[in-house]
């Protein structure tokens, strides 16, 4: 007989169910209309799509590197933890942009590390969390992201239309994450040209760089195939540029570095320039 599936712990569909009481929190502080106006008041964005375009233009790995404290499957993985100095360290080994977990009860992130993260750099930023609704797109904005992440296993295709215009009237650019072929088929109905390929199983929490070699050689030429998750050598990046990625999203194996800009630049210098 099967496991039945309720004994599976779906960590994605636990997260979500925070994350709608969380923005149901908030939004009762800071409504939306006034959300919006902070959004709207926060300056210019960096370009985060074109910043990993010019990386690939001039032959180069475009990597988005992560900061995080902690994570569901890694647990604590860095401590003590300076978001502005992580930034400076990708930024020195040559980073094209950075990703800044903001969750708070599963990844112990908050607003006030990415805005500390992007005020220590130049880099374009990612605010990286679970975005169902579009209060939380400019709060993304409100806190200086640059782009945010629509993970498509968590959306309706209409929900990821909205949050995708709101973005985008934000100027802000939108990576659309996709673990199979239904979603990929789905993330290509958007307009944005970022496609993220999770190589982990939001679900298990596996990591499978595999997941990659199907799906990315099925991404059009006029997207820009991201390849996320798991990846921790030099063999890893060659394997992802095989299969036509040059853009990696890459965390947990830097973070657990002592010289994050040592271990960035091995990844960056994977391929020859
Ligand atoms: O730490 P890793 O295995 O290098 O992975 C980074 C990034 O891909 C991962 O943090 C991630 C990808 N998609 C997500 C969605 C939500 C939270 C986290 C993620």
């Amino acid at each position: 007989m099967n496991a039945p599936t309720d004994l599976i712990s779906d960590t994605l569909a636990r997260i979500l169910a925070d994350k709608y009481a969380e923005v149901r929190e908030r939004s009762a502080e800071t409504p939306l209309a006034e959300m919006e106006r902070k959004a709207r008041d926060a300056g210019p964005t960096r370009d985060f799509t074109g910043a990993l375009c010019d990386a690939v233009a001039e032959g180069r790995v475009g990597l988005i590197a992560e900061i995080k404290r902690a994570s569901p499957s890694g647990g604590l993985i860095r401590d003590p933890f300076d978001p502005a100095e992580l930034a400076k360290a990708y930024e020195a080994a040559g980073a094209a942009c950075l990703s800044v977990l903001t969750d708070g009860p599963w990844f112990q992130g908050s607003a006030e590390d990415l805005a500390a993260a992007r005020a220590a750099c130049r880099l374009p930023v990612l605010r990286k969390d679970f975005m169902v609704d579009p209060w939380q797109v400019f709060e993304a904005r409100a806190m200086g992201a640059d782009c945010i992440l629509l993970i498509l296993a968590a959306l309706s295709d209409e929900q990821a239309h909205e949050l995708e215009d709101i973005a985008r009237s934000l100027d802000m650019s939108v990576l659309a994450e996709v673990h199979d072929r239904r979603e990929l088929d789905r993330a290509l109905g958007l307009e944005t040209r970022l496609i993220g390929v999770n190589n982990r199983n939001l679900k298990t929490l596996v990591t499978d760089l595999s997941v990659s070699d199907e799906l990315v050689p099925l991404i059009p030429a006029d997207r820009i195939p991201v390849s996320e998750s798991g990846i921790r050598t030099p063999e890893d990046v060659r394997r992802i540029c095989r299969d036509g990625a040059r853009c990696l999203l890459v965390g947990e194996h830097l973070l657990r570095q002592p010289d994050v800009t040592a271990a960035a630049s091995a990844l960056i210098h994977a391929i020859p320039g």
